[in-house]
């Protein structure tokens, strides 16, 4: 069969957007995978994918799945790339049976996806599918994140009549609590496959709903084995952190973390420059502390909006209060004199060493927020469970797409049925490439979803439909 100027090999498989197929070029003879995506029926909707696609394919580091090239057959976009022969985490992990990985190995993929899902932080792209099985190996053994950009494309476009979730075993409590997706969120999902590479068992094993997202919701999760490093038990401890603003950036962990040290040998390049230059302020003496406290006294936090417009104006997204995001701003800030103030200046990382245990155990004057999650530690809202008892638990390890048509609304492929005629022109697609523009090092903000869904009201809509 033929896909374009591809013949097919075989299709490897089908997830939540649609199939995977591994494909031979009939030119070079080289083996690529091809990802078919459904296109909205909508024709003032397809623009905004073909766009979103495209550039979401174009990135380029060397730990991402390369992309090659795009083509439109029929209503499928089917998305060209490397096909990463070594397989995904999640088979190597099977395969080793009881017997651990050794710590290198575990450092260097640790290393490497930091560095791969870092590259699309800085662009302000969220994966929001980190998982083992979304992490791929090449023959070499170099990690390749895939499977990103699959949300972006799905949410870019009203005419799908999806809602995207998550994988519920790899998804942040903030997720559960129907917050928005934020890098953070991406952050968990990274401390879930570094845990498995640690101990070959997910952090958080249930037998039901309810337990998993109890265990999510308290990041409860069993100690790593003594023999690992200090250093990662105590950055799992901070990655599983509920509240994701306590969880590093990826740009912390690769540059000025105590487990940076570890890290250092297997990043690439590129992430090694800047990861020396963290390494240079990652013990201050007196004279450079008081330079960077001088420097920080004529600043301030303010917030700004993330949001330029709401795109959404059919009530099945509903548009909440604009995300905010911090920024520097020219003025003195007591705040941060406060704490520079009573700061060691040892280390750059003191100011993480949050001690606190992930149980909740807030004062009085708790926000609204935290008093919601300290509920949470009882009992999972009744909403939530009655909602995923539709849902066999098995299914906890898939990508969870909310899907208005189905008999399931709780998952459902995108995917239609195969198509022998797979010519047709590239689509034209103006690319605004300054999103692609890297932020410099040094903004190492918080940022969060451009357009949050309640995807727990529009299942329950479904379920009320059905
Ligand atoms: N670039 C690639 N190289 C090699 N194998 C790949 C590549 N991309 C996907 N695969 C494999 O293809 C199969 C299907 O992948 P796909 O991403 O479509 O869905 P999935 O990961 O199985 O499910 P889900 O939608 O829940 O994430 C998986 O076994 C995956 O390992």
């Amino acid at each position: 069969m033929e896909v374009g100027p591809y013949s097919l090999i075989k299709v490897i498989g089908e997830g939540s957007f649609g199939r995977a197929l591994l494909v031979r070029c009939k030119k070079s003879q080289e083996k690529y995978v091809v990802k078919e995506i459904q296109l909205p029926k909508n024709q003032s909707k397809l623009e905004n994918t073909r766009k979103e696609a495209v550039l979401l394919s174009r990135m380029k580091h060397p730990n991402i799945v390369t992309f090659r090239e795009a083509f439109e057959a029929d209503d499928l976009l089917c998305i060209v790339m490397e096909y990463c022969s070594g397989g995904d985490l999640l088979g190597k992990i099977r395969q080793q049976k009881a017997a651990q990985f050794c710590l290198d190995d575990i450092l260097k993929w640790f290393a490497q996806m930091c560095a791969g899902a870092k590259h699309i932080h800085d662009k302000r792209i969220l994966h929001r599918d980190l998982k083992s099985k979304n992490i791929f190996l090449t023959d070499n053994g170099t990690i390749k994140l895939g499977d990103f950009g699959s949300a972006c494309i799905l949410n870019s476009s009203k005419a799908y009549a999806h809602t995207y979730v998550g994988t519920p075993y790899y998804v942040a409590p903030e997720i559960w609590d129907n917050k928005p997706y934020n890098n953070k969120s991406d952050v968990w999902s990274l401390g879930c496959v570094l845990y498995e590479l640690c101990t070959l068992r997910h952090p958080f094993q249930a037998s039901s709903w309810k337990s998993l997202i109890l265990k999510v919701c308290r990041g409860a999760y069993p100690p790593l084995p003594n023999h690992l490093p200090y250093e990662l038990q105590y950055l799992l401890k901070q990655m599983f952190k509920t509240n994701p603003k306590d969880r590093p950036s990826l740009h912390t962990i690769i540059t000025s973390h105590r487990v940076s040290r570890l890290l250092r040998s297997h990043l690439p390049s590129q992430e090694m420059e800047t990861e020396q230059r963290g390494m240079r302020t990652g013990r201050w003496n007196r004279e450079e502390g008081k330079k960077v406290a001088d420097f920080l006294a004529k600043k301030t936090l303010i917030q700004t909006s993330t949001f330029e417009g709401m795109e959404f104006s059919e009530d099945r997204c509903e548009a909440k209060e604009p995300g905010h995001r911090k920024q520097w701003a020219d003025k003195p800030s007591d705040t941060v004199l406060q704490v520079l103030g009573s700061a060691s200046l040892l280390s750059s990382d003191s100011m993480a060493s949050n001690t606190q245990t992930p149980t909740c155990s807030a004062p009085d004057n708790v926000s609204e927020d935290s008093r919601q999650r300290r509920r949470w530690q009882r009992d999972p809202p009744e909403r939530l469970l009655s909602l995923l008892e539709k849902a066999p638990l098995s299914r906890a390890f898939s990508t969870f797409l909310i899907n208005r048509a189905g008999d399931d609304p709780l998952v459902g492929p995108l995917s239609q049925p195969p198509c022998d005629e797979a010519d047709g022109p590239e689509p034209e697609v103006a690319v605004d490439e300054e999103r692609l523009q890297p932020r410099s090092d040094d903004e190492d903000t918080d940022f969060e979803e451009e357009s949050p869904c309640d995807w727990i009201r529009e299942a329950e809509k479904m379920f009320s439909e059905h």
